[in-house]
């Protein structure tokens, strides 16, 4: 190499380029050379040794991590099966597989740490679940045991309830007689009020809200809402709108005998058109109203009282339209003075019913001296008046009661009738007459000196049965309809200021054998 090298130095480059290159291995065998192969050599040896030392120790590692790989596998589907077999829903664990590098030592130590912690957390699912399913045992029956209690408490507050009902009911019932009582005392006029049903012929218009409510606890008492406000009326007595005409008349009823015992009495149906007063007052041949039965009830009075009383029953029916007095086929007639001189009113030429046809019609249902039939019965106030004369059997004295029956003419204002011409006139008539109707009551009730009887035909008419000494009773008509509150609240105030009228006691009208007698 060396001599290449001199021989490469020694030659200059363009020769180089002209020489054939020769390439020579020389064995150089030195001594120190020998040595240090020798030794490299071993060295080798001993390396190549170790080396397959290694690969063997290398192929068992892989050997035990296989194996202890095979050991973890099954042992984490041991711990899958057993949760799964000790949980309703599966339950789903992630175990990290140990790396190659993970020591097999720490994988056990951690496997065997797993069993113990799977029964404490078994028990602890079992110690939840009986929980569970006593906490459903413990809550029902906590149930059960709260429901008896307030049962029972319901029970316990609906018998004080009740017994507060009754309670109040009595009371009701005994300041009701009181009341009625203090009435009969005073003479004061009897306001009833009966509000009309709902009709399905009501229901196609407009404010079909009802606004007018009866109190089943207190039947005295009437409850108007209008305008969002609450307003409660008190009156001798209100009935509900299911009210039966029997239920009505029952009221009634005292104030028609009393008739028969010579007293003057007057019950009068008023308020708004279409509220009800032709139904109370008349009602229908199934169905008939005051006047009706109150003639049944005197004929059957009568029939009772045959052994000692003698009896003679006249009616008679007429309207004032206009304020002229007339039939209801136009004929008019005249309120005079009774020339007998008795200072009685009369009427000329008057049509009575009487006796026994008027008793035959009566108990067959067929009376009807219909009052309203005409186009404006609406608009007329018509009246019904029935004289009851007694002769006492034994003593000869004579008794005169007399009944009028009066359905008054529609209450509602001029205004709201939109009324002109001769609708005018006549809302005109009917509202003096009515107005009438209320300065007499005014009168009545401020005990005034002078009552002012003759301001209309209805109040001249009605003075003997209306003024002091004689039994009065208003039927007060009332839509429960929102569309008519302001009429209602109208009439329910009217019917409060009659409330108060006091008539003082009232007089029997009775002509003992020998002389003339007015009062008991
Ligand atoms: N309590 C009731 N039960 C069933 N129907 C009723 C009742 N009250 C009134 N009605 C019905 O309502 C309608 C109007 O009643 P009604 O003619 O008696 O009123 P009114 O006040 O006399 O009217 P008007 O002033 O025009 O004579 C009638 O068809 C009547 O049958």
């Amino acid at each position: 190499r060396n001599a290449y090298d001199e021989f490469l130095g020694a030659t200059d480059l363009r020769d180089r380029e002209a020489v054939t290159y020769v390439t020579q291995t020389v064995e150089v065998e030195s001594p120190s050379t020998l040595r240090q192969l020798a030794e490299a050599r071993e060295k080798n040896e001993r390396l190549s040794d170790k080396l397959s030392d290694q690969n063997a120790r290398c192929k068992q590692l892989e050997e035990q991590i296989r194996r202890s790989d095979e050991v973890t596998c099954n042992l984490q589907h041991k711990v899958i099966d057993g949760l799964d077999s000790s949980h309703s829903q599966p339950v789903y664990l992630t175990i990290q597989l140990p790396t190659k590098t993970y020591s097999c030592f720490a994988l056990q130590r951690r496997l065997s740490s797993l069993p113990p912690t799977l029964c404490s957390m078994k028990a602890d699912y079992a110690s939840l679940r009986s929980q569970v399913r006593n906490f459903g045992d413990f809550y029902g029956s906590a149930v059960t045991e709260a429901k008896k209690q307030i049962v029972s408490a319901i029970s316990e507050m609906s018998e004080a309830n009740k017994d507060l009902l009754e309670k109040y009911r009595k009371e009701v019932a005994l300041r009701r007689k009181y009341h009625e009582q203090l009435v009969e005392l005073k003479g004061n006029i009897r306001v009833l009020c009966r509000v009309k049903p709902v009709l399905k012929e009501d229901q196609h218009e407009e404010g079909l809200a009802v606004v007018v409510t009866t109190d089943l606890n207190n039947e005295s008492a009437l409850n108007v809402v209008s305008k969002g406000k609450g307003r409660t009326f008190e009156l001798d007595k209100v009935f509900h709108p299911q009210a039966t005409q029997e239920e009505v008349f029952q009221e009634i009823e005292p104030l028609v005998t009393s008739c028969i015992d010579g007293y003057h009495v007057c019950i009068f149906a008023y308020g708004q058109t279409g509220s009800g007063k032709t139904y109370t007052m008349e009602g229908s041949v199934e169905n008939p109203g005051i006047n009706q039965r109150a003639l049944k009830h005197l004929f059957n009075e009568i029939e009772d009282r045959k052994d000692m009383w003698s009896y003679t029953v006249s009616v008679s029916s007429v309207e004032i339209y206009n304020e002229v007095l007339r039939y209801k086929d136009g004929e008019k007639l005249d309120i005079k003075m009774n020339p007998d001189g008795s200072g009685h009113l009369h009427v000329p030429g008057l049509r009575l019913y009487s006796n026994q046809s008027l008793e035959d019609k009566t108990r067959r249902n067929r009376i009807t001296f219909g009052t309203q039939m005409n186009q404006h019965s609406s608009r007329s106030h018509a009246l019904l008046t029935i004289t009851v004369l007694g002769v006492d059997l034994a003593s000869g004295s004579k008794t005169c009661g007399k009944l009028n029956l009066v359905d008054l003419a529609g209450s509602e204002r001029v205004w709201k009738s939109g009324a002109e011409g001769e609708r005018l006139k006549e809302a005109q008539n009917i509202n003096r007459s009515l107005l009438a109707l209320g300065d007499v009551i005014q009168a009545l009730r401020g005990r005034q000196t002078y009552i002012p009887f003759r301001n209309s035909k209805l109040t001249y008419l009605l003075q003997d049965s209306l003024g002091k000494g004689n039994k009065t009773a208003m039927v007060v008509q009332v839509s429960a309809l929102e569309r008519n509150v302001g009429e209602t609240l109208c009439s329910l105030k009217f019917a409060q200021r009659v409330c108060k009228v006091e008539l003082g006691p009232a007089a029997r009208k009775i002509e003992s054998a020998g002389h003339n007698d007015s009062g008991s």
